[in-house]
């Protein structure tokens, strides 16, 4: 089957300075994938590749059977690559619903069914963006590039900063979205979270990728999380007795996590 994203032989950056380098991925339709690595190694660069932000020196970045490498960044978005950024790039003088409208598109996502994902944010509709919590400008950070209809959502560390609780329920979202068979790439520094909310996880370091396999194996691989991600002991918290309660009874929730399960620098 084709791919719906074939990167191959990728190298992109800032001007001069290459970050991705001679790097070669695929993603399927309806994939769910972790983008795991430890800081500065170039997760968001790539993204931001996709999406069309950075320079590209050479190779081929392909999107739903075209080549996209010279297609400027608004058309890369009409054509279904839905960004959220680390920043979150919320409209501050825009309300909650106006951020939404502005880039909405027809399709399954209106902003009824953001409400439906987000409650919260039905909640909050006449806020302005600059009156919103970290959290809930995360959630419409999502609910804006889920109402423009995107066949590849790009999610760039939607957990960080937020509180336990903000968390669990962006977590939740993410695995609703898998569920649905929207096709996703969430960059995530909490590994074991990102891990159970996607099928399959590469790994990237120095602007390559090192590790491209199951999920489910990785989170029960102490040795190569340790080698390549730099977390210890991942196995013996993930069997908590906690943690295998929240497992079995099939809920996410982030706020029984242990903090020292963010990678390390
Ligand atoms: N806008 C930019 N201009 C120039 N260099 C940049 C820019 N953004 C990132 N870099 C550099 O690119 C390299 C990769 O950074 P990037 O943010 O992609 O890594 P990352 O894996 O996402 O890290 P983190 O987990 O800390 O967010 C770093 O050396 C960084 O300093």
């Amino acid at each position: 089957m084709a791919k719906l994203l074939d990167i191959h032989k990728l190298s992109a950056g800032y001007r001069d300075a290459v970050v991705i380098d001679d790097l070669s991925f695929g993603i399927g339709q309806g994939e769910a994938v972790s983008l795991l690595g430890r800081n500065g190694v170039g997760k968001s660069t790539l993204l931001a590749t996709i999406m069309g932000l950075t320079t590209v020196s050479k190779g081929c970045l392909e999107f739903d059977g075209k080549n996209i490498a010279n297609t400027a960044n608004y058309q890369r978005n009409r054509m279904g690559i839905g960004y959220v950024p680390q920043e979150r790039e919320i409209f501050a003088s825009l309300t909650v619903e106006q951020n939404m409208r502005v880039a909405a598109r027809p399709g399954e996502w209106n902003i009824a069914a953001a409400y439906k994902l987000f409650p919260r944010l039905e909640e909050r509709r006449n806020n302005y963006g600059n009156q919103l919590s970290g959290g809930e400008q995360q959630m419409l950070s999502m609910a804006r590039a889920l109402v423009g209809n995107p066949k590849l959502l790009l999610l760039d560390e939607p957990l960080e900063g937020l509180s336990p609780v903000m968390m669990d329920i962006l977590l939740d979202a993410v695995k609703q979205l898998k569920q649905s068979g929207l096709t996703l790439i969430l960059v995530e520094q909490h590994a074991h979270l990102a891990l159970e909310v996607t099928e399959r996880v590469v790994i990237m370091d120095r602007g390559r990728i090192v590790h491209d396999g199951r999920s489910d194996l990785l989170l029960k691989d102490d040795a190569t999380m340790h080698q390549l991600l730099g977390l210890a002991h991942a196995h013996q918290v993930e069997n908590t007795a906690e943690n295998s309660a929240e497992n079995a009874a099939g809920n996410i929730s982030a706020s029984v996590r242990k903090p020292d399960l963010k990678l390390a620098s």
